[in-house]
């Protein structure tokens, strides 16, 4: 694949338009990767007509994290607050989900990830402060970092859906190197507080043919159960990663070491 085939097959842009929703269906694991920003309405989650469904989730569930300002999800008529980097899980069999920014001037951007499910789990809010951090990484190799597990098998329940964030610390620029597959799951990752004028350069392929997508903030790369999922940044920044397939345990990763690259 040359670049324009690559980003057209695994790069995800312009997920947080003003006052709408997007949403990218891929068939990796079925799940739909998305994005709102709403203004002075609620914006809704639509009942797309490609799901055949009476409503989004009657055979989904949706993992949402606010990236922007302080926002609220109402949920069969339930209103949870997110602020930045808080969590929301929105079960299987729940009908009517809007998303609504707390100040317009400030508005929130609700990053989502749905995942098909078999059962329903209760609708759970985390906030950032709650969830299992771990810190990876080191200075020396400029990928010092902390992983805040949100939806997993000891956080928020869920049929399939695994989420959670990274952020990187100041002068670290390199996350999830050494790199890893996973053929049992796709993962979609969603970078966000990228400063303007700075890019992450993903790093993609299987691991004896890597390729690399640039990517701006706010954009989000698929990553096939076969490719290492990886990325170095001109700056610090963060990403939300989010898993659904086979296997629901967080640690279930073929580590790849360097010398194995090409
Ligand atoms: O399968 C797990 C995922 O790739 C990420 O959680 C890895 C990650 O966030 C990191 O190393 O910074
Ligand atoms: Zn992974």
């Amino acid at each position: 694949m040359n670049t324009q085939a690559l980003r057209t097959n695994f790069l995800v842009q312009d997920l947080m338009r003003d006052n709408a929703i997007a949403l990218v269906y891929s068939h990796y694991d079925r799940v739909i990767v998305g994005g709102t920003k709403p203004g002075t309405q609620p914006i809704t989650l639509p009942n797309e007509p490609e799901l055949r469904a009476s409503y989004f989730l009657e055979r989904r569930e949706l993992g949402v994290i606010n990236v922007g300002g302080r926002g609220q999800v109402v949920a069969d008529g339930q209103t949870y607050v997110l602020n930045k980097l808080d969590c929301l899980y929105i079960g299987k069999g729940v009908q009517s989900v809007s998303f609504a920014s707390t100040d317009p001037q400030q508005p929130a951007c609700f990053y989502l990830l749905s995942a098909s499910a078999h059962q329903a789990y209760p609708t759970t809010l985390l906030k950032k402060e709650e969830a299992a951090r771990s810190s990876m990484g080191s200075q020396e190799t400029a990928n010092q970092r902390t992983i805040y597990k949100y939806i997993h098998a000891e956080g928020i329940q869920s049929a399939q859906l695994v989420m959670g964030l990274t952020i990187l610390e100041k002068g670290s620029v390199w996350n999830t190197m050494p790199a890893h597959t996973h053929t049992r799951r796709m993962e979609a990752y969603f970078y966000f507080d990228i400063p303007d004028s700075q890019r992450v350069f993903h790093l993609m392929g299987e691991p004896q043919q890597t390729r690399h997508i640039v990517v701006n903030n706010h954009e989000a790369i698929i990553s096939p159960p076969w490719s290492i999922h990886s990325g170095c940044g001109t700056s610090s920044y963060g990403f939300i990663w989010g898993m659904a397939g086979e296997n629901y345990t967080y640690t279930d990763m073929d580590a790849v070491s360097l010398n194995e690259l090409l």
